[in-house]
């Protein structure tokens, strides 16, 4: 097997998809996010933007390539796929879609289903400036590294708030990447890479579905 196979065999592993089916989500705005990874020289790395500072929600943060659910959309993964090309050009069929996971409630009370995928590692950005400042990748096993880990002993959808400084080498710029980004982005790491970081996730790998269905509960029984 293959990277791409083994890291693809990994998630399934983990998350069947349909975790959440049975679960009675009441009618709240949705939202989806995609979370883009690629190989590059034998390694997983992840695809994040920096908002327009324009913009009226978390300007000028890192996030992934993601929105509010239209009433066009077919379903979540949809939402996902139809934002990326939106915000970054990301054509839907150069997107090989892993699966869902499982979805979080963020501090506006949107129901976010973060989509992992798989896109090319040849993919060059095109961000609508109105909404999307800059395009970068990094290691994927950069969130599961104590050193660039600062958590905060914040509560929030996961646990501590997590929160990274990450310098991109090409550029010199440093990012911070935190929050619900962070939070979403050390739950791919550690679901593709199968390996646990050594500081606090929030969630059991033996059984994730687990955590994240109590955290969900925890966020409902306030909305
Ligand atoms: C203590 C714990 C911290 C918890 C909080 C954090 O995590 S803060 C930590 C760091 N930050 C993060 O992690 C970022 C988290 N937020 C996100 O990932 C994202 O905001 C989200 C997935 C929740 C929702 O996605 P978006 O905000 O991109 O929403 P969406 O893309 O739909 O719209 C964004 C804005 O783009 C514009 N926009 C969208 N579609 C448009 C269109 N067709 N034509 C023109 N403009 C458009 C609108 O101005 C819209 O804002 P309006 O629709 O408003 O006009
Ligand atoms: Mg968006």
């Amino acid at each position: 097997m293959d990277l791409k196979e083994k890291t693809i065999a990994s998630f399934k592993k983990y998350v069947s998809g349909d975790e959440f089916s049975q679960l009675k989500l009441p009618v709240i705005p949705k939202a989806s996010v995609l979370i883009p990874l690629l190989v590059r020289d034998g390694q997983l790395r992840l695809l994040l933007t920096v908002r327009s500072i324009h913009l009226k929600q978390h300007a000028g943060e890192v996030c992934f390539p993601g929105g509010k659910s239209e009433s066009g959309d077919r379903d979540e993964v949809h939402t996902a796929l139809r934002e990326a090309e939106e915000e970054i050009g990301l054509p839907p069929d150069k997107v090989e879609v892993i699966c869902k996971l499982f979805p979080v409630i963020n501090k506006t009370g949107l129901l976010i289903t973060p989509v992992v995928a798989f896109i090319e590692d040849s993919f060059k950005a095109s961000p609508n400036t109105d909404e999307v400042s800059e395009v970068f990748t990094l290691p994927l096993e950069f969130f599961t590294k104590e050193a660039d880990h600062s958590g905060y002993p914040v509560p929030s959808v996961f646990g501590p708030t997590h929160s990274f400084m990450y310098t991109d080498p090409s550029t010199g710029k440093i990012h911070q990447i935190w929050g619900l980004t962070a939070a979403l982005a050390i739950t791919a790491a550690v679901l593709a890479l199968g390996k646990k970081p050594e500081f606090e996730i929030g969630f059991n790998l033996d059984n994730p579905a687990s955590g994240f269905k109590d955290i969900l509960n925890r966020k409902l029984s306030k909305l």
